[in-house]
């Protein structure tokens, strides 16, 4: 159990899912969260449960050893701007889990040597099942043993140089997105050859559920798996043939690279 007083600021899809696992996950007290938004109204469900809800940014950072932003990308440097005599490097500890905003810019917000993390979770850290890639600058030992298990207790995460975080927003953060598109073409197609839509997003997930953990259990490769079940002259190298020809992985590999192109870009 941490004991440590953790303020979210920006309380919107990510900052929320971020709060839910912390409380969740057992991780945080409910008297130990302090999320901001300006409009605190949708933080209800939150607030609800003991969280320390608030629109005053500077207080809740001033009360808190870890910051998590939580802000889009363009108003952040306006945000942080404001506050930024909030901060204090002897005992805070930044993390922003905000696309392409690096850590330098970061800590000239903060100020000189300020603690800075950049963390990429995805949404399924709501659930503690996030794949959550980490980079820091300026952080002890100790402190980044605490944040790395604090991510821990949230699904999986890993160290990763900073020059990687754009590809870790893309593969881990809109992966989900990808992942969830997938599912719902499956359950598209199991409405047509049969079933109603709650047995296909039920058959749907859980085989992609399935599959996942072979990967992550089993330390297995997709294509050994695949052998498996591509029986000679079957139905699945037939399918997946048909997917191929019509540009399945393909498709998927120019997404990724258009996802990445529209951070690096921007
Ligand atoms: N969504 C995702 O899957 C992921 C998002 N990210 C990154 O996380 C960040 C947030 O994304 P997401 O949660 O989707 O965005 P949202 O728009 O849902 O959340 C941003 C929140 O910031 C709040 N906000 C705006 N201005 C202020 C302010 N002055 N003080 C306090 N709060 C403020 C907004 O609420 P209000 O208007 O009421 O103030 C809003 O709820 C982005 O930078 C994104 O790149 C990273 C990984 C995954
Ligand atoms: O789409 C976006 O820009 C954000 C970053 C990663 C997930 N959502």
């Amino acid at each position: 159990m941490s004991n440590k007083k953790i303020a979210i600021i920006g309380g919107g899809n990510l900052g929320s899912a971020i709060a839910q696992g912390l409380l969740k996950s057992g991780f945080s007290q409910p008297s130990d969260l302090i999320i901001t938004k300006r409009n605190t109204a949708s933080l209800g469900e939150l607030q609800a449960l003991g969280v320390h809800t608030t629109s005053d940014n500077n207080a809740a950072i001033r009360q808190a050893e870890i910051i998590v932003v939580a802000l889009k990308p363009y108003n952040v440097k306006e945000v942080l701007t404001q506050v930024k005599d909030a901060f204090d490097a002897t005992r805070q500890v930044l993390i922003s889990v905000i696309t392409g905003v690096s850590m330098h810019d970061l800590e000239q917000i903060a100020g000189p040597g300020m603690p800075v993390v950049r963390a990429m979770p995805n949404t399924a850290i709501a659930i503690q099942e996030s794949m959550t890639c980490i980079c820091y600058k300026n952080v002890s030992e100790q402190q980044i043993n605490y944040i790395k298990d604090m991510f821990d207790q949230l699904g999986i995460s890993v160290i990763i140089d900073e020059k990687l975080m754009d590809a870790a927003t893309v593969l881990g953060a809109c992966g989900i997105a990808y992942a969830l598109r997938f599912i719902r073409a499956n359950i598209q197609g199991g409405i047509e050859i049969g079933f109603d839509v709650k047995t296909a997003n039920l058959i749907a997930a859980q085989t992609v559920k399935g599959a996942a953990e072979l990967l992550i259990r089993e330390k297995r490769h997709p294509e050994e798996e695949i052998d498996k079940v591509t029986t000679p002259k079957g139905c699945t190298i037939a399918g997946l043939n048909e997917m191929e020809h019509q540009g399945f992985s393909s498709s998927l590999i120019k997404g990724i690279t258009v996802s990445y192109d529209k951070i690096v870009k921007d």
